[in-house]
């Protein structure tokens, strides 16, 4: 039996949101989005540990107003983000301390993540090693150049856009970042490193809910998708 340890990223600057408050700690109803985040993990059964990674000069808050105050008994660890959001992982990596375990890489900027889509991820990855939650394209994807002009369409039917949670056993996710990190290779998600080393990636659907909130208008969506969560309770 696999432990599940969470790596929780919350070490982004929130540049595209445009906001004073770094995104994670905006509020959504009733608390910060990091929290909304941590709820889902805290209360998931498959779930053994999580280390929150965060900004040096947000460690304080975040252990204080976060974990402490909501009382996020899983959290065992809150360690400090760098400067690309694959260093964070890196960088958290580095104190799993559990041998065979399997690591569940997730945005903390997703609070609507579901314990549908942990359990399915989490129970894929046990058997494959690696395991991705993505979700089909809706619109037509266009390869365009640096003056606007179309290169080539994709063939929609190949195309999924990526979201988190990702899982993998420890021992791929550090070879694959030990590895990158040798070569300098920046990847915009963990898959793309794991695919780097040859191996292969398999993909669990996710939700189109299940949205990275990084613009002002997310944060209209994430709210009417609460809003009705709440009411269905
Ligand atoms: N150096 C970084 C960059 C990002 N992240 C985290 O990775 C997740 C996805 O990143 P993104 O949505 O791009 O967040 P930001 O980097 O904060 O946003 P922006 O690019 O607009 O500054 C977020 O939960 C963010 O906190 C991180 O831990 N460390
Ligand atoms: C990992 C990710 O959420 C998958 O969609 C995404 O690639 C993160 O990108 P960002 O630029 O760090 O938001």
């Amino acid at each position: 039996m696999f432990d599940n340890v969470v790596i929780l990223l919350a070490a982004g600057q929130g540049k595209r949101m445009n906001s004073d408050t770094n995104k994670q700690y905006m509020h959504l109803f009733d608390k910060p989005i990091l929290a909304h985040t941590l709820d889902v993990f805290q209360n998931h059964p498959l779930i053994d540990e999580i280390i929150v990674v965060t900004r040096q000069e947000e460690l304080d808050f975040c252990q204080k107003e976060i974990v402490e105050r909501y009382n996020f008994s899983k959290v065992n660890r809150i360690v400090i983000g760098g400067k690309e959001r694959q260093e964070s992982v890196f960088n958290a990596l580095r104190v799993v301390d559990k041998e065979n375990c399997l690591v569940v890489v997730h945005d903390g900027a997703r609070p609507l993540v579901t314990p549908r889509i942990i359990s399915e991820v989490i129970e894929n990855a046990k058997i494959t090693r690696a395991s991705i939650v993505a979700v089909p394209v809706k619109d037509t994807i266009k390869r365009v150049n640096s003056s606007k002009l179309v290169v080539e369409t994709l063939k929609r039917e190949e195309l999924w856009a990526v979201q988190t949670p990702q899982v993998f056993t420890k021992e791929i996710i550090t070879k694959a970042h030990e590895r990158a990190d040798r070569e300098n290779y920046l990847g915009t998600d963990d898959a793309s490193l794991v695919e780097k080393i040859g191996q292969s990636v398999n993909i669990v659907l996710g939700s189109y809910e299940n949205i990275k909130i990084t613009t002002q208008e997310d944060l209209d969506i994430a709210i009417n998708i609460l809003r009705r969560r709440k009411a269905c309770e």
